[in-house]
């Protein structure tokens, strides 16, 4: 490989608002966050609505010229000059854009929640194994330094055994009248509600701590206890609650979100800390945010009688995000380096464990009774209106 550069040509399909949050960070000079293996391009945006809200957002991003606006994920897949396609469409959409783009050759980088069930996500990785292409499923903060460095520090076992992990991602919204019944967040028809879109993240945490850091032989499903609530005007979850339990060792992950009370409730004043990893030599929390964290605490256990029990200080480590971006192009790098070394799936997000979250979401849904219309649980392809 030498001191050669990798350029990934990325292909955006859709044009709201993670897409240009992505793209954003897209731009930014791998340098400031010293990468210099790879780089970034954007060569063509497709908006489902018209070619010229494609050529709009480019515009707006201020992405190289060159760039091609298409009018229709179809013409953006067959662009020859796109490696990967970033799929930013609501969930609904996911299972249907990301086959179209992986049906015409291309390595897929899609929007959490992968898929709206675990079926769909199957078929997918079925997909991508047979033509040999790069699939991920988008959960950016896996890729932040903090992320891979609590693992490490979990891995290390400088916390002991890990007995429990807590997680929440929750905000305070006024549900009627910001989202009513067509925003995305709370339509069906998009696949809306609290646990694909925000219960993820809290999934998130609970699994990189008690699965993704066990040795593969010992990892496994976990058993599901959830409680659903829902939203009246449109019947998606509002407020789901999960306690699992974990193998080898029966270790229990509380994963919670809500659409009206949060995390940190309010800005000004202190709220504990939203992610708390509790071993048996102590406690490692995370601060808010949960999907874009900044820094973490060490709390070394301390009994009267037995002293102090960790070798580790108490401490709080703080990471800036470099280059002024959002945090999301550690995921692109990510993308950028599997598909330079040939590798169908990432480490931090593969594919056994988005299947296993995406099988766990379908158990919460089936306890909670939460189904979505036959036409967006489906694994017919290709449906009309995607
Ligand atoms: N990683 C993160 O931090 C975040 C991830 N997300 C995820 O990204 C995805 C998109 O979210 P977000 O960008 O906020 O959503 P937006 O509503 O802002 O954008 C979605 C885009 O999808 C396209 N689209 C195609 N069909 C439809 C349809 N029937 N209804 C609505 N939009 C449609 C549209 O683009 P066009 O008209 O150009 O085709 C639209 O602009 C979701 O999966 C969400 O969970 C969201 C926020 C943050
Ligand atoms: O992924 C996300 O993270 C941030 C939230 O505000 C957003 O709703 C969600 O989709």
């Amino acid at each position: 490989m030498g001191n050669t550069t990798f350029t990934l040509k990325w292909g955006i399909l859709a044009t709201g608002g993670i897409a240009k949050t992505f793209c954003k960070d897209l731009l930014i000079d791998p340098s400031t966050r010293n990468a210099s293996d790879i780089r970034h391009q954007i060569v063509a945006t497709a908006s489902s609505s018209s070619r010229s809200r494609a050529q709009q957002f480019l515009s707006d991003l201020k992405a190289p010229k060159s760039a091609k606006a298409y009018g229709s994920y179809k013409e953006l897949v067959a662009d020859p000059n796109v490696d990967i396609i970033y799929i930013a469409t609501p969930h609904s959409h996911h299972y249907q854009n990301t086959r179209l783009a992986l049906e015409a050759g291309k390595h897929v980088l899609c929007e959490k929640a992968f898929t709206v069930n675990a079926r769909q996500a199957e078929i997918l990785v079925n997909i991508a194994r047979e033509k040999k292409l790069f699939l991920m499923e988008a959960v950016w903060t896996r890729f932040f330094p903090l992320a891979r460095e609590v693992r490490e520090f979990v891995k290390s076992g400088q916390l002991g055994e890990i007995k429990r992990v807590w997680a929440d991602l929750s905000f305070w919204n006024d549900v009627e009248k910001e989202f009513g019944r067509e925003h995305r967040m709370v339509n069906l028809e998009l696949a809306g509600g609290a646990l694909l879109d925000l219960g993820i993240y809290s999934l998130t945490w609970v699994f990189q701590i008690l699965y993704h850091v066990i040795p593969e032989e010992k990892r496994g499903m976990p058993t599901v206890a959830s409680a659903i609530t829902k939203y009246k005007a449109t019947g998606c979850d509002e407020m789901t609650s999960v306690i699992l339990s974990f193998p080898p060792y029966g270790a229990h992950g509380i994963a919670t979100t809500n659409l009206r009370v949060a995390h940190n409730p309010n800005a000004s004043h202190p709220s504990p800390d939203p992610i708390r990893i509790q071993g048996t030599l102590g406690d490692l929390t995370i601060s808010n945010s949960p999907y874009r964290p900044l820094s973490y605490t060490l709390i070394p256990a301390k009994n009267e009688k037995r002293g102090q029990l960790a070798k580790f200080e108490y401490n709080t480590v703080t990471h800036e995000i470099p280059g002024g971006g959002h945090g999301m192009f550690w995921e692109a790098d990510e993308c950028a380096r599997c598909i330079r070394d040939g590798k169908l799936e990432s480490e931090g997000m593969g594919w056994e464990e988005s299947l296993v979250i995406m099988r766990v979401m379908d158990e919460i849904r089936r306890q909670g009774n939460l189904r979505y219309s036959e036409r967006l649980e489906s694994v017919e392809y290709p449906l009309g209106g995607f």
